[in-house]
């Protein structure tokens, strides 16, 4: 099952960070080359994986224009309310060096669904955890507002180790158009992010999804109940634990449909 997973999500066992980082910058430009989109547009939330996708992005867009063509970079970062690592968020603004930059509040959106929610429904109010999963599609829904408008492209940051979890919200950071993190384990984008200059307080800070107003961010580890060091053992090939493995495998079986398209009578895969 690990090879077959292994092999499936694209992943290596050793990777060349350089090498990495040019096979992605190539694939951003000739996507936008193959499909005439005029550049992306991507939420930077402070973390790993949107500071690493939106540098690659950037020098992506800069190559593009250098040989002649045109595209743009958005950053946008989308608080809710008051973001309590900012001071990351700017962090990373500030290294991906993008070529127009947005604030989005989405607390507005977020608090008028939850509130409707709770007034046409009767039952239980919409809970921390199933609010924090609108708060990760109303960033999707404000990417493509910008997207739409501007003839871009939404960037997702999902990487191996989160494709194989199934550890994103369905439409919400899981809708997007392009991937270019896609075939990495966490601690292989850490050595992208390191290779690319970034200072470590953008590639050691602990992973979190944020999502909830009662645990502020939590850490993904915590939620999951695996660590990443497992998850990216387990997706390089190498020998962890039974039970780890197991949970792991458990996890990439519940969350197939995340991976597929919507699920019709034709599918196999649910079957
Ligand atoms: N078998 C099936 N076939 C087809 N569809 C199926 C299905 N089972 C559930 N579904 C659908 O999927 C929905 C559940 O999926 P979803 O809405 O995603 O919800 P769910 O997976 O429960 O929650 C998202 C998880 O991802 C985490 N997350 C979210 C965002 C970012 C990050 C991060 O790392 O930064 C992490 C978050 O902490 C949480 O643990 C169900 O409500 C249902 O609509
Ligand atoms: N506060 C935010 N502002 C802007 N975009 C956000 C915010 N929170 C999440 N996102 C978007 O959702 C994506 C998924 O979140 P996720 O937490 O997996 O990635 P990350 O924050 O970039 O890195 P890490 O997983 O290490 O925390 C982000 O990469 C980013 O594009
Ligand atoms: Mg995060």
């Amino acid at each position: 099952m690990q090879s077959l997973i292994m092999q499936a999500l694209n992943v290596k066992s050793e990777i060349n960070p350089k090498e990495e980082i040019r096979k992605r910058i190539d694939f951003l430009k000739n996507y936008l080359l193959k499909t005439k989109a005029k550049g992306y547009v991507l939420g930077i939330s402070g973390g790993q994986d949107s500071t690493l996708a939106g540098r690659l992005v950037q020098l992506a867009v800069e190559e593009f224009r250098q040989e002649g063509n045109d595209a743009l970079f958005i950053a946008v970062r989308l608080p809710y309310g008051v973001q309590q690592d900012e001071a990351d968020a700017v962090r990373a603004m500030n290294f991906i060096r993008a070529d127009r930059e947005y604030i989005f509040n989405i607390k507005g959106a977020v608090d008028s669904v939850e509130a409707e929610y709770n007034a046409v429904t009767s039952g239980e109010p919409l809970s921390d955890y199933h609010k924090g999963n609108v708060k990760a599609r109303m960033r999707m829904i404000a990417q493509y507002a910008f997207g739409g408008m501007e003839g871009l492209l939404v960037i997702g940051t999902d990487h191996a180790a989160e494709a194989v979890t199934g550890f994103y919200t369905k439409y919400g950071d899981g809708g997007a158009d392009v991937l270019p993190l896609s075939g990495l384990t966490k601690r292989q984008g850490k050595a992208l992010l390191k290779e690319l200059g970034a200072e470590e307080q953008l590639y050691l800070k602990v992973p979190t999804a944020d999502l909830l107003d009662k645990k502020p961010g939590q850490a993904d580890e915590t939620e999951l109940g695996i660590t990443y060091d497992d998850i990216d053992d387990y997706l390089e090939g190498k020998l962890v634990s039974k039970e780890i493995a197991e949970k792991i495998e458990q996890r990439y079986q519940a969350t197939e449909h995340k991976r597929q398209l919507p699920a019709t009578m034709f599918d196999q895969w649910w079957k």
